[in-house]
């Protein structure tokens, strides 16, 4: 069938399917004679159900001679054990029946994934097969048994008393006609709530790896727009669907409950007529014990399960397309160095510069609030700002501005605030921040540190809208977060640097929507240390494959991204960390030489913090602010932090190449004990085995 099928692609209708299908079903005619031959033995069964009753009371117990009442309830019995034997060789006959559709199909597929080869596609296209699989031989099981038990309770009703016809017959027929009548308008519906249904799955398959993308880059709204169609439309479907399902209900109890009523309200007429107890009793247990069941399972079975195999059969005989295998979104490439999933990330506008580094689109990191409990550092601090501050002072260079370069925007709001910030994952959990105030210039370079887990991210992914406060307020720039305001005016560059495949300039100037001439790009470049990968490459207008790059190469990539944006907030959370010192050191001062720019900094070094004007220590309630040296005063855990960051000559087994990267989470007594070396390599490269990264850094690894 499928291969036939696959011949005509996109045009399969339920209609084609349906002549497809009795075509299917001639040229297996000894399967379907055998399926009906043990079905009759369900026709015996349903037979007995009400006839064996029935005489059970009128020739044995009403007539007082009870062994042939119990002879006949044993001959019910014998039914039930006969009639579950038929059932049994009928799922036997089934499966001749539907496991040469399942074979076809997989043909198909498999000849499909051959010439295409895509795993994804592959395993999406065989599980629609065992659901097709499944839903036909459901289908087969639901209309097979109601056909034969209606004949046989037809048959069982004639034999009790004609009359009973009379009662039961019509609202059954008037029931069946009914649902038959709706099937059609209802497969239509059903259809449409799968598609928009699948509509909607595929569009947040595509949106929810890029969350953390879409909160960074402001785009919520447009995207909660976009999506909120779809919901609409699944809405819709759903409505309508669930308004022609009511005749569904209608049917049921028209076909299934009236005879019931009616054989009762009947009864004393019926029993005028001469038909017996039993019989009555007998009618009853035919329409109770099998017609309703049997209707129920059709009305069910036959409702859902017909449109779905449409669907199902459609979608596997459509040319292949990606969506068309189910949720799995469009993406051309894994890992943090994935491409970017096109659908889930806006397009921004020229009005609307872009301001921030995608994170990789696979890696949610700490996105999503885990239960209470977690992160329990409360953090309490203030950190205004120095007189050496340069708050209030006009952005350099002089008045930029309108000028593609305007990271200072000459406004007077402070580069950052927040005031009184509470922070906690969730609404029973501790906070991690707590009554945090902070205030940067325009221009300054803060430092943030602290143990691993204390919460430095969180107030990274505060800033940058990602999270919101439970208490307190945040500004960019005067613009309040989140916002869409807001999100113009930062730029977030995560550990795991994102690269898409295109050319350099397109990962270059992705945040910018003017046209950023090959200059400027090559000094972004050469700004932040990435000249020598992009002269490498073949230029600005070289293609970049991902996956070939080194983690190093890929942040250095996001660095100059975010270089090139307008935003005049950088937060570089551990973007850095996979840059040797000499690299690191040449891409935060960039940042900070910025003209007006502001830069935070989760320093995992040593030499970041002393680079920067302030640094922030969190420490939970304990958490301080100030310079380098007054923190060397002040701050004890500063202090142990630094120890801690300096190499310890006692060991000198395994020199320590990056002297200034080492664990401070575990401990002075830990420190420098050689398991936390850094290789140094061409920027880049990776570390060594024994790095820091999986040890903790003083910034931690997130
Ligand atoms: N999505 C989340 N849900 C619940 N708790 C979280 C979540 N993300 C982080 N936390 C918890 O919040 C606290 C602060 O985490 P955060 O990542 O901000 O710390 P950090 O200082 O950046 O750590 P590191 O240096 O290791 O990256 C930790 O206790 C962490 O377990």
């Amino acid at each position: 069938m499928s291969d036939r099928v696959g011949a005509r692609q996109g045009k399969v209708t339920a209609g084609g399917i349906r002549v497809r299908g009795l075509r299917y079903l001639r040229e297996r005619r000894r399967a379907v004679v055998r399926l009906a031959g043990w079905s009759v033995l369900e026709t015996g069964q349903t037979f007995v159900i009400g006839y064996a009753p029935a005489r059970a009371l009128d020739a044995g117990f009403l007539a007082g001679r009870a062994e042939v009442g119990l002879a006949w309830l044993g001959v019910a019995a014998l039914g039930v054990v006969v009639g579950a034997y038929g059932t049994g060789q009928v799922y036997a006959a089934v499966a001749a029946l539907v496991e040469p559709v399942r074979d076809r199909l997989v043909e198909g597929v498999v000849a499909r994934g051959v010439r295409n080869p895509d795993g994804g596609v592959l395993s999406g296209l065989t599980q629609q097969v065992e659901i097709a699989r499944d839903t036909f031989a459901g289908l087969v099981m639901v209309s097979r048994s109601f056909v034969f038990t209606a004949v046989g309770a037809f048959f069982g009703l004639f034999s009790l008393a004609p009359l009973l016809l009379l009662v039961v017959g019509p609202p059954l027929v008037a029931g069946v006609a009914l649902f038959a009548a709706s099937l059609r308008p209802l497969a239509r519906r059903q259809e449409a709530f799968l598609v928009a249904d699948e509509a909607l799955a595929e569009r947040l398959g595509a949106v929810c790896p890029g969350l953390r993308d879409i909160t960074a880059t402001g785009a919520e709204e447009r995207i909660a727009a976009d999506t909120g169609e779809l919901v609409d439309a699944e809405l819709r479907a759903a409505r309508s669907l669930a308004r022609w399902g009511v005749l569904r209900i209608a049917a049921l109890a028209i076909g299934g409950q009236l005879p019931v009523v009616l054989l009762l309200a009947a009864a004393p007429w019926l029993l005028a007529q001469g038909v017996t107890t039993g019989a009555l009793v007998g009618a009853l247990a035919y329409i109770t014990q099998s017609l309703l069941p049997a209707l129920r399972n059709l009305v069910h079975g036959l409702g859902t399960s017909g449109s779905r195999l449409t669907v199902v059969l459609r979608r596997l005989s459509r040319p292949h397309s990606p969506s068309s295998t189910g949720p799995r979104p469009k993406r051309t490439a894994t890992g943090s160095h994935g491409e970017r999933p096109e659908s889930a990330l806006p397009e921004l506008t020229p009005t609307d510069p872009p301001t921030t580094s995608p994170t990789p689109d696979d890696q949610p990191r700490k996105a999503l609030p885990t239960p209470a409990g977690q992160g329990s550092h409360p953090t309490t601090a203030q950190c205004q700002p120095s007189p050496t501050d340069r708050l209030n002072t006009p952005p350099t260079p002089a008045d930029p501005t309108n000028t593609p370069t305007d990271h200072g925007r000459a406004h007077h709001a402070p580069a950052l605030s927040l005031a009184s910030v509470t922070f906690a994952y969730s609404s029973t959990a501790t906070p991690v921040i707590e009554d945090l105030d902070l205030t940067l210039a325009p221009g300054s370079h803060l430092a943030v540190v602290g143990p691993s887990g204390i919460g430095k991210s969180t107030l990274t992914a505060l800033v940058a809208g990602m999270l919101e406060p439970r208490h307190g307020t945040i500004r960019v720039g005067g613009e309040a977060v989140p916002s869409g305001g807001a999100a113009r005016l930062r730029v977030l560059i995560p550990q795991e640097a994102y690269v898409f495949t295109g050319t350099v300039a397109d990962n270059l100037a992705h945040f910018r929507q003017d046209p950023v001439p090959e200059a400027e790009l090559l000094a972004a470049a050469d700004a932040v240390g990435l000249r020598p990968l992009v002269d490498a490459l073949g230029g600005p207008g070289a293609q970049v494959d991902p996956a070939a790059l080194s983690a190093g190469e890929r942040q250095l990539i996001a660095l100059a991204r975010a270089y090139l944006s307008y935003a005049p907030l950088a937060l570089l959370d551990e973007a850095t960390c996979h840059l040797d010192p000499q690299a690191e050191e040449r891409a935060e001062r960039a940042f900070a030489q910025r003209p007006g720019g502001t830069l935070v900094v989760v320093a995992h070094r040593i030499s970041s913090a002393r680079r920067a004007d302030r640094v922030l220590v969190m420490d939970g309630r304990g958490t301080a602010c100030g310079t380098h040296h007054e923190l060397l005063e002040t701050s004890p855990l500063y202090r142990e932090l630094v120890g801690s960051w300096t190499p310890v000559p006692s060991q000198p087994a395994l020199p320590l190449r990056d002297p200034d990267r080492v664990d401070a989470v575990a401990g002075p007594g830990l420190a420098g004990d050689g398991r936390h070396v850094v290789a140094h390599g061409p920027v880049g490269q990776m570390e060594a085995p024994g790095d820091l990264r999986n040890g903790g850094t003083l910034g931690g690894q997130g």
